[in-house]
């Protein structure tokens, strides 16, 4: 189970088909819970704060409300999941993907900033996600690093706390002052005006930030942030030509004179980011074990630091790496303050899998792959040799079929064995889907053996698939000699086995499949 922080005595046990286990964090809005469905799943359940008069934030009620009915129709593998929600219930709630990684200002605080294919990758997801975003008609509107979630295979954006639904060229007017973080807001946005040009300066902001490891409008206090925002020219640091083009376009002083999202999205698929992706992206070695690694319960006494407690009045939650810490005052405003010295960023502990659940197993796609087309080849010739009435088919079927079926529990077990141990070191796929070795960074806590389901199932394979074997051979040559009834059970037991196969590589961490062109 991924350390949050314990469940405090005033927490609630049970909210709707929910069991709540721990706190993940809490923000301006309330309180995110670690929970479980009535099938075992893990989910990430929001529960706003009370709701009464006395909530920091003016309208929260209207404003959970809001989140709910606009991320029930976004549907993006860039953005965290709705599942369910119940806005009347009492507590009202929400119920969503739970994202086990850690948010960009960790990763870039923890493991350094972003470089080459690495940043190329991270910019263009992000694209991505805003382009995603916008064609479901909806803006962000609180797009920073804290709400960049980074995970083994790519990224989520999560929290649509301030997001609105809006026309394609819908200019809105808000009232009041300005919610945000301010070193990552559109100039626009702080004379009240949202477009979805106000996501594509956040996108912009996030890659310089992921770039320098600063924003591109350092600021000495947040209330200099408008006038940095509004009239200084961006620093950018560490960006490819390339990219910095773009980056600047997205940083253009008039909303107009940006590009939308889904452009930027096409513009840096020209620049190398493949049109497949693997279900793996990369990441910087140092930042693999801040993003997810499998780490046993009792190992992982991290520090939480999603955000630290509930904001109320005035709190502060630092954003990690941001050198800033965001606070919301009681009228709603978010501003930002330079991080006090004292202040440590704790990581949350991202180094796990989810606990509980069965480790992915099996021969990642090649292995898999491999021992599917052994079997499938085997059947074949068997189903040769016994149409052409040898009797070597009684033999080749039932043989075969134990032998792949021996080969793909190995495999399973080695791959299990990856997962478990590090005795080779880390590994990674890369774009292309190959998994290279990497250097374990830092001192790691051990890690569980590959999980009680996948070691289960590779011995059954293993033990299955010789006893399989044997009994066929028992039977071919025993009882059923030469009889067509041998060469049906020799198909039969190949098939299995090319089944069981195929499963395997279905089953295996979505590693090293490619995913479709988007
Ligand atoms: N789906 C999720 N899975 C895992 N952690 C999550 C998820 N959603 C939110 N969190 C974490 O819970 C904490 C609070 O979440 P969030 O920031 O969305 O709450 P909020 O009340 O909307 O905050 P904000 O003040 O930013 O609007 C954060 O640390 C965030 O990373």
């Amino acid at each position: 189970m991924a350390q949050h922080d314990p469940l405090r005595e005033d927490d609630p046990r049970q909210i709707g088909p929910y069991t709540l286990l721990e706190r993940i964090g809490a923000g301006g809005m309330g309180v995110v819970y670690l929970a479980r469905d009535s099938v075992g799943r893990r989910v990430a359940l929001k529960i706003p704060g009370s709701l009464g008069r006395d909530h920091p934030i003016p309208q929260a009620y209207e404003r959970f409300v809001a989140e709910v009915a606009t991320h029930r129709t976004l549907t993006s593998e860039r953005v965290v999941r709705f599942l369910d929600a119940d806005v009347t219930g009492r507590p009202p709630w929400v119920a969503l993907e739970y994202v086990q990684g850690a948010n960009l200002g960790q990763v870039v605080a923890q493991a350094g900033v972003f470089r080459d294919r690495f940043l190329l990758a991270l910019a263009a997801e992000l694209a991505e996600a805003v382009a995603d975003i916008h064609a479901h008609g909806i803006v962000h509107r609180d797009l920073h690093p804290a709400n960049v979630i980074c995970l083994p295979n790519g990224i989520k954006v999560i929290d649509f706390g301030l997001a609105r639904v809006q026309a394609d060229d819908e200019s809105l007017t808000t009232q009041g002052p300005p919610i945000g973080v301010p070193a990552f807001m559109a100039p626009e946005r702080f004379t009240g005006v949202v477009t979805r040009a106000c996501d594509v300066f956040a996108w912009g902001c996030c890659v310089a930030y992921a770039a320098a490891g600063t924003p591109p409008f350092p600021t000495a206090t947040p209330h200099d942030a408008y006038a940095a925002v509004a009239d200084s020219p961006p620093v950018l640091t560490n960006l490819p030509g390339d990219l910095a083009d773009l980056v600047g376009w997205a940083l253009a002083k008039r909303p107009a004179d940006r590009p939308t999202a889904s452009r930027l999205a096409a513009e840096l698929q020209e620049l190398g980011v493949p049109v497949t992706r693997p279900a793996v992206r990369p990441w910087p070695a140092q930042a693999l074990p801040l993003i997810s690694r499998a780490v046993p319960a009792t190992a992982t006494r991290a520090a939480d630091d999603w955000i630290s407690g509930p904001r109320g009045g005035i709190a502060y939650s630092g954003i990690g790496g941001l050198g800033i810490e965001e606070s919301r005052t009681g009228d709603s405003d978010l501003v930002t303050t330079p991080s006090s010295p004292g202040h440590s960023n704790h990581l949350n502990h991202p180094n796990h899998l989810n606990h509980g659940e069965p480790a992915p197993i099996g021969p990642r796609g090649a292995g898999g792959m491999l021992g599917a087309v052994i079997g499938a080849a085997l059947c074949l010739l068997g189903l040769a040799l016994a149409a052409g009435g040898y009797p070597a088919g009684d033999v080749t079927g039932p043989g075969g079929a134990g032998l792949v079926a021996a080969a793909v529990g190995v495999l399973a077990f080695v791959r299990t064995g990856d997962r478990s141990g590090d005795r080779s070191g880390d590994r990674t796929g890369d774009r292309t889907g190959r998994v290279t070795p990497v250097a374990p960074v830092g001192a790691q806590a051990p890690r569980p053996p590959g999980g009680i389901t996948a070691w289960f199932v590779s011995v059954t394979v293993i033990a299955g698939g010789v006893a399989g074997g044997v009994l066929g051979l028992f039977l071919a040559r025993e009882l059923w000699a030469g009889s067509p009834r041998a060469a049906a059970a020799s198909e039969l037991a190949l098939a299995c086995c090319f089944a069981a196969a195929f499963a395997l590589y279905l089953r295996g961490p979505a590693a090293a499949r490619p995913e479709p062109t988007r």
